[in-house]
């Protein structure tokens, strides 16, 4: 990895996952500072500070891992702690380029959109950055391979919506675990084979699609045989008040508040 010395601020659920992962895939310890304001320990090696050290060696790396709605609270003591060409990596929802460049003048402000997957390295991590600086995006590359699938955005934009899809996706999918088992339950289930059922296809469901060679429609015509069962069910998902509409409105709901934050931040 090409960062020598990484600030972490904000180690919660999502900062917090990261981190996990780069330790278990060989990020030295010694390297990493967490700023938490509880101070707890984070992981054996791991400095853990309550507050951004007034005179602390700069890092060349600043994760930021609060929430957008605490960006104020940190971002004062931080821009002045930062060296020029640290390089800030914002896994902030909806908080803009413009916003962070205000905030941390002089930092390189690469905006980073990561899923909780990322702990067992089967994340997806969407990425921008306004200046397109080749070697800084080859590091950022090198880092993030250890979380998941690695995807550039071209367009600032389509942060709020990856944010909406790849982001807050595992939520999402959680809540179908438990459709699914809440409808086997009503057909006439026991309430926890239905969860052991449920859960269970979707992880083989899930792992199967992601190792085929076909699509997801395709792989669902496998499952539908002709004139069968699986088709009648198809058939209410796909009708016109089905899953499509449903994840229409479910994303553009999503959408919307990252924007709502944006506006907040600038
Ligand atoms: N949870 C998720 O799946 C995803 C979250 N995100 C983004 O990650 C960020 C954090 O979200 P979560 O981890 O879910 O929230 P969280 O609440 O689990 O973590 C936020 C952390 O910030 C810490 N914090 C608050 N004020 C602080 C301060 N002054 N100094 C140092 N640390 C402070 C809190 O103690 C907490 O550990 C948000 O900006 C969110 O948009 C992005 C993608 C996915
Ligand atoms: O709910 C949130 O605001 C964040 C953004 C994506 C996932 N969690």
């Amino acid at each position: 990895m090409s960062f020598g010395s990484i600030w972490a601020v904000g180690a919660g659920n999502m900062g917090g996952a990261m981190l996990r992962r780069w330790l278990t895939t060989g990020l030295d310890p010694a390297r990493l500072t967490v700023i938490r304001k509880s101070g707890a320990a984070f992981a054996e090696g791991v400095a853990t500070l309550s507050a951004v050290p007034a005179d602390g060696d700069a890092p060349e790396l600043l994760l930021l891992g609060v929430k957008p709605q605490m960006l104020d609270l940190v971002a004062g003591p931080l821009a002045a702690a930062m060296r020029p060409g640290t390089v800030l990596v914002s896994i902030l929802a909806g908080v803009e380029d413009a916003a962070l460049r205000a905030r941390f003048p002089g930092a390189r402000i690469v905006r980073a959109m990561p899923n909780l997957p990322v702990a067992i390295g089967q994340g997806v991590v969407g990425l921008h950055m306004v200046d397109d600086e080749p070697e800084l995006r080859a590091a950022i590359d090198e880092l993030m391979a250890p979380l998941g699938l690695v995807a550039w955005m071209d367009d600032a934009a389509a942060m709020d919506v990856v944010a909406a899809v790849a982001g807050s996706g595992p939520a999402f999918l959680y809540r179908f675990v438990d459709a699914l088992a809440a409808a086997g339950v009503a057909a006439g289930l026991p309430v926890e084979q239905s969860a052991e059922l449920a859960l269970a296809t979707v992880v083989g469901a899930a792992a199967q699609a992601g190792a085929s060679d076909v699509g997801p429609a395709e792989m669902a015509e496998r499952v539908a045989s002709p004139g069968g069962s699986t088709r009648k069910g198809l058939d209410v998902l796909d009708g016109d008040a089905g899953l499509g509409a449903l994840m229409t409105r479910t994303i553009a709901a999503a959408v919307a508040r990252n924007r709502e934050m944006a506006a907040a931040a600038r």
